[in-house]
């Protein structure tokens, strides 16, 4: 970066000079590996994106959360070897203390809940939208932020919250455009893994860490599991029962397994039953090699998947009944989900439903006299408390400029004051759609 530095420095000296005679070197004006700016281009997509995560929170009733990007490293240093504490973001600050920055929402909203306590007033669904940080050391060039949105339910013990979490998500799929065809929910349910585990007798302690490896069957090759499985004491005959087990793609099928008694069984028939109360129930579909790869999850876990198969997750969520005990607290039953905004706009930008977001304002206002300046200000500051968007020209322009600038930003009407308007107390209004130009009074100006 340094020599690429050193050459832009040559191509562009900076026109105003240094404080010091040398000439300073340009700094890298990239953001930090992995990091992304959000220039107005992009952060217009990106706010349309959070609009539409906010206004799904608010048809369900969720209350908006945000916690510190900056946590103690201890909410997230679980011991199951999952990737994402793997890679997490973290370091001793400047008074010794272990932190991090986090990896994802979910053990920040359990830490508030807790701090809560008899305080808080159940159920709480609450989401929020924050950015979450992993450090990967391969260069594999991936990011290491994203944004992400939750929606969590405390308190509902019930797969009533599940079928609720995935009604939203589908709502927001269907407000961008996304129908059933384009994407679809793999739906399963971890008791599945603890009763199989259970008929070998395997330690529940183990049951975490399991999951973790279990979760990487698509990803490793089949003696790599074993190996792992191995490693977590589960015997090889075990390995083939829950291997097989994961090839399940119906109720049915589980309940031959399982039996009828089976809560997986029951948990998941009503689930899909209270989805097609919502009339989603063409999203999902049981497939017992759902397992996600968080550690803490102990019921319901779900992911959305594009049914053609080209992208990774679009997002993912499930039961966490015991996460609170895991920071020392008394259990609430929870459930929720996490959506970035990588994937799902991979996804828009495949399908074609990206939106075209120009920037745009009402009104841009000029003055031909800088003498009239004071009173543009007043037209400006009339329009603005009217609640028009208004592009003030700050300096003195040419005509030319200024048509420039009005098809740049988009406007609807061009305010030209000089000496003339301004001695009568009016403006020239040029209505840029039907080029159609009058004289108004400042006083009769909407
Ligand atoms: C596709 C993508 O950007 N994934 C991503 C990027 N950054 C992260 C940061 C923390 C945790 C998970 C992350 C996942």
């Amino acid at each position: 970066r340094a020599e690429k530095a050193a050459s832009s420095t040559a191509l562009k000296t900076p026109s105003v000079s240094a404080p010091s005679s040398k000439k300073q070197a340009l700094i890298d004006t990239q953001p930090p590996r992995g990091t992304r700016d959000f220039p107005p281009e992009e952060m217009r997509l990106r706010t349309w994106l959070f609009n539409h995560f906010r206004e799904v929170s608010r048809l369900f009733g969720f209350e908006e959360f945000d916690a510190p990007v900056l946590e103690s490293e201890e909410l997230f240093t679980r011991k199951a070897g999952e990737e994402i504490v793997g890679q997490l973001y973290n370091f001793d600050d400047k008074g010794g203390r272990r932190v991090a920055l986090r990896p994802e929402l979910t053990p920040s909203l359990a830490r508030i809940i807790l701090s809560k306590g008899k305080g808080l007033s159940l159920p709480a669904k609450w989401f929020g939208i924050g950015q979450c940080w992993r450090y990967e050391r391969t260069t594999r060039g991936r990011r290491r932020e994203h944004y992400q949105w939750n929606m969590d339910v405390f308190g509902v013990q019930g797969v009533e919250a599940e079928a609720e979490l995935l009604s939203a998500i589908v709502t927001f799929f269907s407000r961008l455009g996304l129908t059933a065809k384009d994407v679809g929910f793999r739906v399963s349910s971890r008791k599945l893994l603890q009763d199989v585990l259970g008929r070998y007798s395997i330690p529940s302690e183990s049951f975490a860490s399991v999951c973790v490896v279990v979760d990487k069957i698509d990803k490793l090759p089949r003696e790599e599991i074993e190996k792992e499985l191995g490693a977590l004491s589960v015997p090889p005959e075990a390995v083939t029962g829950i291997l097989q087990a994961l090839t399940l793609k119906s109720l049915s099928g589980l309940e031959d397994l399982l039996g009828a008694d089976s809560d997986a069984v029951r948990e998941l028939k009503q689930l899909f039953a209270l989805a097609d109360g919502y009339g989603i129930a063409d999203w999902l579909q049981f497939d017992a090699s759902v397992v996600r790869g968080l550690a803490y999850y102990t019921g319901v876990v779900f992911e959305a998947f594009d049914r053609e198969g080209k992208l990774r997750a679009i997002c993912g969520g499930g039961r966490y009944d015991k996460l609170l005990s895991t920071f020392g607290g008394d259990d609430t039953p929870a459930c929720g989900f996490g959506f970035g905004d990588a994937v799902i706009v991979e996804l828009l930008k495949e399908r074609g439903l990206l939106p075209d977001l120009p920037h745009v304002v009402d009104d841009v206002l000029v003055t031909l006299d800088e003498e009239c300046r004071p009173m543009l200000n007043s037209v400006a500051a009339k329009l603005r408390a009217a609640g028009r968007s208004v592009e003030l020209v700050l300096e003195s322009k040419k005509m030319k400029w200024v048509f420039k600038r009005v098809e740049q930003v988009g406007a609807s009407r061009l305010i030209v004051i000089g000496s003339d308007e301004a001695a009568q107390e009016a403006v020239k209004v040029k209505d840029l759609a039907t080029r159609e130009e009058t004289l108004v009074m400042i006083k009769d100006l909407v």
